[in-house]
């Protein structure tokens, strides 16, 4: 199966189709991750994207045992596809798992110079086939298709869930939660309550939350800025944490601008700066927009974190109201230290107030 990328600027590449067959139009992105390419898919902050993985095998581990859920990730662009995984816990190879999950991939291309490009211009509208087209229909095809960046509300859940627990009762207003959060606050036993994106402040308040976290999700604050007026309520009512959209989303309604990155960041491997603990972590990243710093200079923002590669604002606090969030993903399953601390602190902050 022949495969083809053509991006808006007209640059083509050919290489190899794998994954479903289809042709798949998105905004083309890299990810520098050497492993997690399964949470790369399943990841609905990639909903609208290709992304192209910067490391060249890809497929090593194979699948594991995930959830059901649909993936929202456009295509998957690799150099190699390693179709005899081995992993104890794999349940069938990374080609099978696209064919069932409808994702479109390419491979047998040099995903470093592609990495490079994308590095000098920036995103880039792109299709990718692994059908039969020539380079001209590839060429309609991106020139035709609309690029929107609302996909949270595909994302969200579509009603109230709750989970049982003790002790305190975590809401998490989802933007389209990867469902680490929900498991590590259900491992320590807390009780969580999840809401759809575009809840009221009425239904949140009738759930006797005692701390909110307002989730990551896919595109931009500005597409769901319907909701920045609930989102400084619920900041203004409970203890809040955001990540990622959250952060930004927090951000945007306390006065802040966000802006749209050149090539984001997205990677397993980013430097953190915490300047309260004056120390860096390695942190996952996956985000193409960012707080902009100088518009926090009228806000009541201040900057607790920041990237050690390009100084952007990596997490913030307010000055009086309990409000943490940060732009990076939380680290939960490493045995090294990493940041799952902050969602400690922010489980004391709630267990503070109560
Ligand atoms: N991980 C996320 O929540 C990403 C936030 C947002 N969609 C961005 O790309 O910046």
């Amino acid at each position: 199966m022949n495969g083809i990328i053509y991006l808006e600027d007209g640059t083509v590449y050919f290489g190899k189709g794998f994954g479903a067959c289809g042709t798949t139009v998105g905004e083309l992105v890299f990810n520098t991750a050497m492993i997690g390419y399964q949470e790369v898919l399943e990841d609905p902050s990639n909903a609208g994207l290709i992304v192209n993985m910067t490391y060249p095998w890809i497929g090593n581990y194979g699948i594991r045992e995930g959830k059901d859920s649909k993936v929202h990730t456009k295509g998957l662009i690799a150099k190699y596809v390693n179709g005899n995984p081995s992993n104890h816990k794999s349940i069938k190879n990374l080609e099978e798992y696209m064919v069932e999950k409808g994702i479109v991939g390419v491979s047998g291309v040099d995903t470093r110079a592609i990495t490079k490009k994308i590095r000098r211009s920036g995103t880039l509208k792109c299709v990718i086939t692994n059908e039969e087209h020539s380079v001209a229909e590839l060429e309609k095809r991106v020139k035709e298709a609309e690029f929107k960046t609302d996909f949270v509300s595909e994302c969200s859940v579509e009603a109230v869930e709750k989970i049982a627990g003790s002790e305190l009762n975590l809401g998490i207003l989802d933007l389209g939660d990867k469902d680490n959060i929900v498991k590590a606050l259900g491992q320590k036993g807390y009780g969580v309550t999840v809401f759809p994106y575009n809840s009221s402040i009425e239904t949140i308040k009738a759930e006797n939350i005692d701390g909110m976290i307002i989730s990551g999700g896919p595109g931009s604050a500005e597409s769901i800025s319907e909701i920045s007026g609930t989102v400084k309520e619920i900041a203004q009512s409970y203890p809040t944490f955001g990540i990622a959209l959250g952060h930004q989303l927090l951000a945007k309604s306390f006065g802040a601008q966000v802006d749209k990155m050149s090539y984001g960041h997205r990677g397993g491997n980013h430097a953190v700066y915490d300047f309260g603990r004056e120390r860096a972590y390695i942190v996952p990243q996956n985000h193409g927009y960012v707080v902009n710093k100088e518009s926090l200079a009228n806000t009541e923002l201040e900057i607790t974190h920041e990237n050690l590669n390009d100084n952007t604002v990596e997490g913030l606090k307010h000055s009086s109201l309990k409000i943490q969030s940060i732009q990076f993903e939380l680290e939960m399953e490493s045995d090294l230290e990493n940041t799952s601390y902050l969602l400690n602190d922010f489980i004391d902050t709630v267990k503070e107030g109560k």
